[in-house]
């Protein structure tokens, strides 16, 4: 169990996730922790089986942008990405900015969400100081980008187990 309690999921089998398409968007503030977060993203899909001809990545200026980039990405008619990385660092600064960017940036990514029924997972660091975002941005557990793409990719499992439960009722 990890330090905060948090129990990983099984990992999947080298085929579960060889048809899904993720996006990455990424932050330009705070570039060398937030690319830190990206690379621990890419990890996990790595190790989830995710093919890296089936990711994309992107950017955007700050957190403030990040739910109108995963809209953009998951409103497209075609439907292409199965879910939404975003990653962002969001660190206190002397006025009430922060509070404004980090829960805007929560709520709208929140919305993103549950309006497309796809997962857009939280990759947002919302820190007091730079150090506390270097501590979550290290290689290996406890990286924040590695959790969130694991995050959206058991939400893909979640939903198909679901689809696969309702198409056996229907049966
Ligand atoms: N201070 C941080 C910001 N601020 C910028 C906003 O996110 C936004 O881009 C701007 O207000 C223009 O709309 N963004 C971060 O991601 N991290 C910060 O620490
Ligand atoms: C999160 C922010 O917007 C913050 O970094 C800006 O710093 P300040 O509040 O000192 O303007």
């Amino acid at each position: 169990m990890s330090k905060t309690g948090y129990a990983a999921p099984a990992k999947p089998d080298a085929v579960e996730f060889s048809d899904v398409r993720i996006a990455l968007v990424a932050t330009r503030w705070n570039v060398e922790v937030v690319d830190a977060l990206l690379a621990g993203a890419r990890a996990c899909l790595k190790d989830w089986g995710v093919p890296a001809d089936s990711i994309g990545e992107f950017r955007a200026p700050g957190a403030y942008e990040l739910p109108l980039a995963a809209a953009t990405l998951l409103r497209s008619e075609t439907g292409y990405w199965d879910g939404v990385v975003a990653l962002g660092a969001v660190i206190r600064g002397d006025t009430p900015h922060f509070d404004f960017v980090a829960g805007e940036c929560a709520r709208g990514l929140m919305d993103v969400q549950l309006a497309t029924g796809k997962p857009v997972g939280f990759g947002v660091l919302t820190v007091n100081t730079p150090a506390q975002a270097v501590e979550r941005a290290g290689p290996g557990e406890g990286n924040k980008g590695y959790e969130c793409a694991q995050a959206v990719l058991e939400m893909i499992r979640l939903a198909r187990e679901a689809n696969a439960g309702a198409e056996g009722d229907a049966e």
